[in-house]
């Protein structure tokens, strides 16, 4: 409910026309990455989308420096941008990028499960929740152009795309690690990895938290293509083509043949996965594992 209303509140006041640049004012033309103008981006503070309607696609750019933390507004505002694409028949695909250099997304951000009420992280986890369903089960072609490292929250959001494009760079891991900070992967990540990687390689990745270098990442089939960093964004256009070039209809069908029985599990059971979360994440001994690990990511900078 209240995801909702944020949700309504945000749309009206965040999906403007967006430009980039100091000084820029909407509706004006606006420089974007890799050159060029950018006459039709929108989005919101946190997400850039650049449309291409006429080839069909828009490129969602995740900024939410330093490290694209999956925090409750960052959510709310990709929900909000993925909403107005799908909702728009001139778009059949999108490709999800990070504009925070080397990074992907470092996942759920640890401060909205940290030192906060019930309330709170029952709101956070129906959002999480949220982002994923929509992503999981969009009628759009979704591929990553994975350009950094892509941890637990992160992995998932590229596993719940159709296709993935990692770049290739040692420091580019991927991969569910969450027993490493001494909390458990949900049903519904643990299912996604499984329908990904096969049962074994997902068994071994989970309890080991393993987080995959690229060559490994594409040995185990967690990301379907690794090339030079600086073709991560063509390869991802040039895939594309082959994935559009499918009647929508079938392969739309043929998705949701695919994903709906993985959906449907955490679908029947919504409100209580979030009673469990909000009870597993209360726990002071989880409380004081989160409290660590942020802790020692402070410590590793000095
Ligand atoms: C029954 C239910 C069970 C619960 C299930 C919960 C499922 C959880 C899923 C998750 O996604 S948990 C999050 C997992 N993420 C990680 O383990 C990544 C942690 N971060 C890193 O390893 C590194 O930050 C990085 C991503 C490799 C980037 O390294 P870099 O050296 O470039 O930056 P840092 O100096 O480490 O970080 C900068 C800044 O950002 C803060 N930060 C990093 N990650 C997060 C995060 N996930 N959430 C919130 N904040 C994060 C970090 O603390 C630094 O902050 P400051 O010190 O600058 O204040």
């Amino acid at each position: 409910m209240a995801l909702a209303v944020g949700m309504r509140v945000l749309t009206r006041s965040l999906l403007r026309p967006w430009v980039r640049g100091p000084g820029a004012t909407p509706g004006r033309t606006g420089p974007v990455a890799g050159g060029g103008d950018c006459v039709r981006c929108f989005g919101s503070p946190r997400v850039l989308v650049e449309p291409d309607p006429a080839a069909g696609f828009a490129v969602m750019k995740m900024r939410n420096p330093p490290v694209n933390s999956l925090s409750l507004e960052f959510l709310t505002e990709m929900l909000i941008s993925l909403e107005k694409l799908e909702s728009d028949k001139a778009f059949h695909a999108i490709i999800i990028t990070s504009d925070c250099p080397g990074i992907f997304s470092a996942g759920l951000d640890l401060k909205e499960m940290c030192g906060r009420d019930p309330t709170h992280y029952a709101e956070y986890w129906k959002a999480v929740q949220e982002l994923w369903l929509r992503f999981y089960l969009s009628h759009l072609v979704v591929i990553s152009a994975i350009n950094g490292v892509s941890p637990a929250g992160g992995c998932l959001l590229a596993l719940s795309s159709d296709y993935r494009v990692l770049a290739d760079n040692p420091k580019y891991a991927i991969g569910l690690n969450e027993t490493l900070l001494g909390i458990v992967a949900p049903f519904w990540f643990k299912d996604t990895l499984v329908n990904t990687v096969g049962h074994r390689v997902a068994e071994r990745a989970l309890q080991l938290g393993l987080l995959f270098p690229p060559a490994e990442a594409l040995r185990v089939g967690m990301v379907d293509q690794v090339v030079p960093e600086d073709q991560v964004q063509s390869a991802a256009r040039s895939v594309l083509a082959q994935w559009l070039a499918i009647p929508g209809h079938a392969r739309q069908l043929t998705k949701t043949l695919m994903r709906k029985p993985t959906a449907d599990r955490l679908l029947k059971e919504r409100d209580a996965d979030i009673q469990n979360f909000v009870r597993f994440i209360s726990r002071d001994a989880i409380q004081k594992a989160l409290r660590t690990y942020l802790e020692k990511l402070k410590q590793k900078k000095s």
